[in-house]
């Protein structure tokens, strides 16, 4: 008997109704108990799922009505004190600590791991106070356990919850809050323990990082603290392989490892002999990062005779929460019916779980056309002629170093490129998107049922480009954007466009909070059928003599945000990518258009997790970059934009990209994270973020002037962009132009200040 579980499953809802309703309550049309209607409709139904797929488990704790870390930082009643909330805190008051308040900026938001999910970030002081905090933990325990299903709730492990935390306040460490900590961990899980529960999952996704070795002997510590609470502890690893954390992690006192049997498989052979004889191992044995089917008949040689050894001390899983891809395919009618049958989302992952408990069990006849037809899928995806093109491997392989670099040094271009432009000193501008107003969205959304003709929507767009153009120009700014409008997302848009991708009608994956993103999917060779943005950005550069900045997305975040090939390694598709973009480049050159930036807001993201593996990922993915942007002159003026990101640990490989101006997001950092490119001597222009685009609270110019001046003791002044952190598509334009008039006033009084002339 093996056992079937899953470490998570996606929070949304089918149809996005989590977002719906999260939207709802805070424009004030629904109340706290319909929202909390809503979020039970989702668990019950991610529960029943659960249950029908054979699982002998279902998850409780996967939920939030915001982020999984936002609920630790409830449950663990360690709320940043600045907010003044109690140790237990009310649903508003959560909302308030993800999106900010009149009084207080919100929590700040970051990556989870190399995923394209964005967390909050615990802000912990020395004095930083932990108690048993919201009870919604134990409530929704309950509620799976009176719906009559089999709970086993998971928690986000002590070590990772300190990690990912922020220390606020100089000289102390975040690992010596771990002894508070810890009897609050104990006291969940006796909670637990007393309502009935059997085992606890407790993630601890930063076992797959370069531990330093005062937290590697804290997991020993802590576990042997937690192991005393009397419940079943499975202790979660995934995103990577243990490597050198590998003995560690199966020593300790916990009664189950789940291991990611995708990224880390190489490590299977050491974790089995490491297994103690009564431990439970949980294989990752289906990808919970990507939307390919599994190759069934290869797991099940792979654990067969595993299988025999452990019997039901084996328990089969996804390689990490399923919350990283789309709940369904049953609702993607639109799709290729040739590369939907190589697909397998959430749903569809639950029955390939199944389909293996089914096998081991000894039910193998009763699964015997799903495993036929899943050989059959993959065979068909190894064999397409839609998957290989000749054209773009002759093309791949015909690359020189004269295609990644630009034909002049820094200086050089410089000097022609501010001849040309006769910027003013700090020179204003905008990271690309306006609001996506609900107009933009309806009449997107409008178009692609049929009920909008191609050339209404053009005009529609056409007028939405006109209106941001006419705003820029009165407000004052410098360089110029589009807008971004006809773009249903950044990365989506291009994938829509280029050979070798598809995309889903439904397939949406939570980024964060209510914002969500549906993911093209790379099956084959990339290509470029022709040009993409060139038409609508010669038509808003016909608008205005001021210099309009073409804006693309750059190959490394094509690549990041899509669900990718996993028979080619990601450097291959994303030299693929590269040439396609460079292509639409020069396209753009050719037509007028001088300032092109090139966004990279997931260059940071894609690092792999293990310094060791850094250099090399940084160098195809700087290569990649440059490869975009090197088929231009010297008077054409590339930027490229990054954002939510610690940057300073890779500034020579930003460097390496040598774009000609950076825009980046410092705002929330108070300008902390520029310090290193100072340090540094980042020799191109940079624009840090002087305003957080993610609340809708309006900074005043002195904000901004004061951020300015921070800036500008640590870049030269010459070198500094004024814009904000990142796009402005998620806000209104109220608070858009308010905050971009104060924006145009913090430069102007820089100017005065520093009386820079233009062009030098
Ligand atoms: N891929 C990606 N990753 C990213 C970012 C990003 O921009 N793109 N930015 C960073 C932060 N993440 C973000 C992720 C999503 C959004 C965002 O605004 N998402 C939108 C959806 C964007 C979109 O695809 N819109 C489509 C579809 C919109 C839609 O929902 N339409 C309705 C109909 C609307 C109507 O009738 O009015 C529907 O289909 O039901 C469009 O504009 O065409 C949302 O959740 O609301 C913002 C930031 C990091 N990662
Ligand atoms: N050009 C894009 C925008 O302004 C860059 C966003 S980075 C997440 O929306
Ligand atoms: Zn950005």
């Amino acid at each position: 008997m093996a056992l079937t579980h899953v470490l998570g499953v996606p929070r949304i809802g089918p149809n996005r109704e989590l977002k719906f309703a999260q939207e709802a309550f805070w424009r004030g049309e629904i109340d706290e108990a319909a929202l909390r209607a809503v979020a039970s409709g989702i668990r019950q139904a991610n529960w029943r799922r659960q249950h029908e797929a054979g699982l002998d488990f279902v998850s409780v704790g996967d939920f939030a009505f915001y982020d999984p870390m936002l609920n630790h930082v409830a449950l663990l009643g360690c709320a940043p004190a600045r907010f003044g909330f109690g140790e237990k805190i009310s649903l508003p008051e959560y909302f308030q600590l993800a999106r900010g308040n009149d009084a207080c900026h919100a929590m700040e938001m970051t990556k989870w791991f190399d995923t394209n999910y964005h967390y909050l970030v615990p802000e912990l002081k020395p004095d930083t106070p932990f108690s048993l905090g919201a009870e919604w933990l134990f409530d929704e325990v309950a509620e799976a356990q009176t719906a009559g299903f089999n709970p086993k709730p998971v928690l986000i492990g002590p070590l990772t919850f300190l990690h990912l935390a922020k220390e606020k306040g100089n000289d102390f460490n975040r690992l010596d809050l771990l002894d508070r900590l810890l009897p609050v961990y104990a006291q969940i899980l006796a909670r637990l323990k007393a309502q009935g529960v059997e085992w606890v999952q407790v993630d601890e996704p930063v076992l797959a990082l370069d531990l330093p070795g005062n937290w590697r002997t804290a997991f020993e510590r802590a576990y042997h603290h937690l192991n005393t609470a009397g419940v079943k502890l499975l202790l979660a690893s995934y995103f990577g392989p243990l490597r050198e954390n590998l003995l560690m992690a199966l020593k300790l006192p916990v009664a189950g490892v789940h291991v990611d049997c995708v990224r880390g498989g190489d490590e299977l052979a050491q974790v089995i002999d490491w297994l103690s004889a009564t431990k439970i191992l949980s294989a990752g044995v289906i990808d919970g990062r990507n939307i390919w089917k599994t190759d069934l008949a290869a797991v099940l040689g792979r654990f067969d005779g595993l299988h025999q050894r452990l019997g039901n001390r084996l328990w089969l899983a996804p390689s990490c929460s399923l919350a990283h891809v789309p709940v369904s395919l049953a609702a993607e009618t639109a799709l290729d019916p040739e590369i939907s049958s190589w697909l397998a989302f959430a749903d569809e992952k639950l029955d390939e779980l199944a389909t293996l408990k089914a096998v081991f069990n000894g039910g193998r006849q009763a699964v015997a056309a799903k495993l036929a037809d899943n050989a059959a899928a993959l065979a068909s995806r190894r064999t397409s002629n839609r998957v290989h093109d000749a054209a773009v491997s002759v093309r791949l392989a015909a690359l020189t170093a004269t295609h990644d670099t630009r034909n002049s040094a820094l200086a050089i271009r410089q000097t022609v490129q501010r001849a040309r432009f006769n910027l003013p000193a700090f020179p204003t501008t905008t990271i690309g998107s306006f609001p996506q107003t609900p107009e933009i969205r309806s009449a997107r959304a409008r178009f692609k049922k049929g009920g909008l003709d191609e050339a209404d929507y053009t005009a529609a767009m056409r007028r939405e480009i006109a209106h941001a153009v006419a705003k820029q120009e009165a407000l004052g700014l410098d360089v110029l954007v589009h807008g971004e409008a006809e773009r249903n997302d950044m990365v989506e848009y291009f994938g829509e466009q280029l050979a070798g991708f598809a995309f889903s009608q439904n397939g949406w994956v939570q980024s964060y909070g209510s914002r969500c993103v549906k993911p093209p999917i790379i099956y084959g060779d990339v290509s470029r059928p022709g040009p993409m943005t060139v038409g609508w950005t010669t038509y808003a550069q016909s608008l205005t003599v001021r210099p309009m900045k073409g804006m693309l997305t750059g190959p490394v975040t094509i690549l990041q945000w899509s669900f990718v090939r996993d028979d080619q390694p990601r450097s291959t598709t994303a030299l693929q990518i590269a040439l396609a973009i460079r292509d639409e480049v020069v396209d753009l050159e050719a037509a007028g258009i001088g300032i092109i930036q090139i966004d990279e807001p997931a260059y940071r993201e894609g690092l792999p997790l293990r310094k060791a593996d850094w250099p090399t990922y940084l160098d195809w993915a700087s290569r990649a970059f440059r490869i975009s942007a090197s088929g231009v002159a010297d008077a054409t003026q590339i930027h490229t934009h990054m954002c939510y990101s610690e940057f300073n640990d890779i500034l020579p490989a930003i460097a390496a990209m040598d774009a000609d101006v950076i825009t980046i997001e410092t705002s929330r950092s108070d300008m902390e994270l520029l310090r290193g490119f100072g340090d540094f001597n980042y020799p191109n222009e940079i624009g840090p973020g002087v305003y957080d685009i993610h609340s809708p609270r309006v900074p005043s110019a002195d904000d901004m002037t004061r951020l300015l001046e921070k800036a500008a003791q640590v870049i030269p002044p010459r070198n500094l962009w004024v814009n904000p952190d990142c796009g402005l598509k998620t806000r209104g334009w109220a608070e858009t132009e308010a905050a971009l008039a104060n924006m145009v006033t913090a430069a102007r009084v820089l100017r005065e200040a520093y009386r820079i002339s233009p062009g030098l």
